[in-house]
Parts: structure tokens; C-alpha cells; sequence
């Protein structure tokens, strides 16, 4: 008893620097319904949330159609959920997955990013960076259901969950490819990246902007689970399940102990990261290629 009550001082005094200015800023989601079980059922329009508080699990469903791009209406949603439910003592765990069929998360909103002035990039780049530092320190076990394609920005939100299990589906493929798209991965992309499938793995798949179909993807551990697509979320909460078994403060402490480096480092950079963003972002170049992509993909159906 005494070790876990003083397990959970120690928890939130190793939390609490993150806790502090990680809040999420207000934003436009739904009255929350009360469930008949006293249990709160969140809705927002891009985040669906469906609870199981018997499990303490929930199942968060991005549906930004047409292809769940993180613009920042969506990231503010995401946030906003996500703290609802770490602040809900009843969910220990979320499953984090796509409405949209056949894509994950298309990436970070190119529209975001693309003429636009240096104040709204630096307003996008701010909520870009909370999305990450948030999902990456959640104290609740995330778990990525990835039922779509998930390139870059789609990557770097399953890279932020503690488990990740992919749809084996041809079309479908994962990694972090901004070189492929003339932009740097910035160092916390790739930090995240290197965390996760090691140093040299990592260095190949940043500099050739690689895209790994789901036996790829496993092999090289930038997911952790391979398996047919309907059974992608069944996969997704019997994972969880056992890692809900795991005594959740001696759980949460190794997590903050694995992430805070990395965390810090952008924690210790931010504001320089976000001028570098502005920086670069407005390049003319970067927006003539960037301009250039964007058409190419509304080209692509004509
Ligand atoms: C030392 C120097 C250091 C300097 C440091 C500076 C740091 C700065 C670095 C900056 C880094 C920025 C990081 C960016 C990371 C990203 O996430 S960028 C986004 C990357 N995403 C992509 O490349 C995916 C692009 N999309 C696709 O490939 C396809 O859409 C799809 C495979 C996901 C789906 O294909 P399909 O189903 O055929 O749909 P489409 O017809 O292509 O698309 C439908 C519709 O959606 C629009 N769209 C697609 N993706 C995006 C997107 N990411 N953002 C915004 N909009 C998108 C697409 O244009 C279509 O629109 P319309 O319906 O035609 O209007």
C-alpha cells in the first residue's frame, strides 16, 4: 500500500513538467453524452471515441475525410480527446485507429503548410509539435490500429503509440518520406524513428524517404505486428490487454524513462524548432515544391 501510494507521488512529480503548458488549447468539440454507466462518450467532428469503460479502454477513430490529414482543426480534436480521456481515471489504455478507409493518416495537412503566413505556420508547427509530445508521453498505453497507408506524419503518430499492429495489405505501406517530398524530417521525427528500429535502419529509411509495404514494415520493426486486416482491432485489444496487466505506475515510470530524453530535447528546443519551421516553410522554393505536390495530387484523378 505505502509502496503504491508513494509509486504514484513519484509518477506525478516525473509527469507533472509535462503536464505543465501541454494543455490542450479549447477547441470545437460536441457536448459530451453522459453513457448510461456514468462513463462519458466524447464526440468532436473528426474524432469519434468509443468507451469500454469495463475494459478501460477506448477506441479513438480518426475520420478527417477524405484522408485523415492532421490539419490543425483535427490535431486540436485529437488533443482534446486525448486528454478527456487521460484525465478519466476510468481508461488506462487507447486504441487509436481510421474512420477512412484504406488510409491511416495521409501526413501532416500540406495545406497547413503552403500559402499561408509565417504566423499560421508557426501556429500549425506549434500544434504539430503537442501532438507528438502529448501522444509520445501519454501516461494511458496507446496502441496504433493501422487500417490505412500512413506516410510521414501518419508514421510519426504510430511511432509516438507503445505498440503498433498493421493491416497485411498491399496497398497499404508506412514510413517517414518527406526526402521524397524535398523536406527534412526534423530531429524529433527522427529521434522517434531511430528509437524505434535502431540507428542505421533509420538513417537509410530517412535519406531515401521509404515507404514500407507490411512485411517490410515488420522486418524492420517499424511496426510491431503484422496480421490480416479484419483482424487488425480484435489484435489491437488483446494486445492491450496484456499490457493493462502490467501494474500501471511501474509501467508508466519505465515509459518517462525511455521517452524523456527525447522528449527534453525538443521540450528544450521548441521555440528554435518552430523559427526553423517558419524558416524553412516559407522558402520559395519549399512552397514551389510543395504547391507543385499538392497539384499533382488533385492532378492524379483528372
Ligand atoms: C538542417 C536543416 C533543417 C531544417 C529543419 C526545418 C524543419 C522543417 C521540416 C518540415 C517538415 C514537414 C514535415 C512534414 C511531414 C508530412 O506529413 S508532409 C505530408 C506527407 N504526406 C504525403 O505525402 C501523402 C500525400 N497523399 C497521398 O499520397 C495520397 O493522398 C494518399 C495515398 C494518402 C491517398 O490517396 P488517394 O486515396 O488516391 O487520395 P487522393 O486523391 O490522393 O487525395 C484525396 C484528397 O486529399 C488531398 N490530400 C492528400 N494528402 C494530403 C495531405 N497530406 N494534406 C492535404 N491534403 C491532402 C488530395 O490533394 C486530394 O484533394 P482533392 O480531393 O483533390 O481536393
Amino acid at each position: 500500500m505505502a509502496l503504491a501510494v508513494g509509486m504514484r507521488v513519484l509518477t506525478r512529480a516525473l509527469l507533472r513538467p509535462w503536464a505543465r503548458g501541454l494543455r490542450a488549447a479549447p477547441g470545437r468539440t460536441g457536448p459530451a453524452a453522459g453513457g448510461g454507466d456514468g462513463v462519458r462518450c466524447f464526440r468532436s467532428p473528426r474524432v469519434l471515441v468509443e468507451p469500454d469503460p469495463a475494459a478501460g479502454v477506448a477506441v479513438v477513430k480518426m475520420r478527417n475525410p477524405p484522408v485523415n490529414s492532421l490539419s490543425l482543426e483535427f490535431l486540436t480534436e485529437l488533443l482534446i480527446s486525448l486528454e478527456k480521456l487521460e484525465n478519466d481515471k476510468t481508461f488506462h489504455g487507447i486504441i487509436i485507429t481510421s474512420d477512412c478507409p484504406g488510409i491511416f493518416s495521409a501526413g501532416l495537412d500540406l495545406t497547413e503548410m503552403c500559402g499561408r503566413d509565417p504566423e499560421h505556420y508557426a501556429e500549425y508547427w506549434k500544434a504539430v509539435q503537442e501532438m507528438w509530445l502529448r501522444f509520445y508521453l501519454s501516461n494511458l498505453v496507446v496502441i496504433a490500429a493501422i487500417n490505412g497507408i500512413s506516410p510521414a506524419g501518419g508514421c510519426l503518430l504510430s511511432l509516438t503509440c507503445d505498440y503498433r499492429v498493421l493491416a497485411n495489405n498491399p496497398k497499404y505501406a508506412i514510413g517517414l518520406n518527406e526526402t521524397l517530398l524535398g523536406i527534412v524530417a526534423p530531429f524529433w521525427f527522427k529521434d522517434t524513428l531511430v528509437n524505434t528500429i535502431g540507428h542505421r535502419s533509420a538513417e537509410r529509411a530517412l535519406q531515401l524517404g521509404l515507404l514500407f509495404p507490411p512485411a517490410e514494415a515488420l522486418r524492420v520493426g517499424v511496426v510491431d505486428q503484422v496480421v490480416p486486416e479484419d483482424q487488425v482491432q480484435s489484435t489491437a485489444r488483446s494486445v492491450m490487454a496484456q499490457w493493462l496487466d502490467i501494474p500501471d505506475h511501474a509501467r508508466q515510470l519505465t515509459k518517462i524513462l525511455m521517452r524523456k530524453p527525447t522528449a527534453d530535447r525538443l521540450l528544450t528546443e521548441r521555440d528554435a524548432d518552430i523559427e526553423n519551421f517558419v524558416r524553412f516553410i516559407c522558402k520559395d522554393s519549399i512552397q514551389k515544391s510543395l504547391h507543385a505536390y499538392l497539384e499533382k495530387l488533385k492532378q492524379k484523378k483528372g
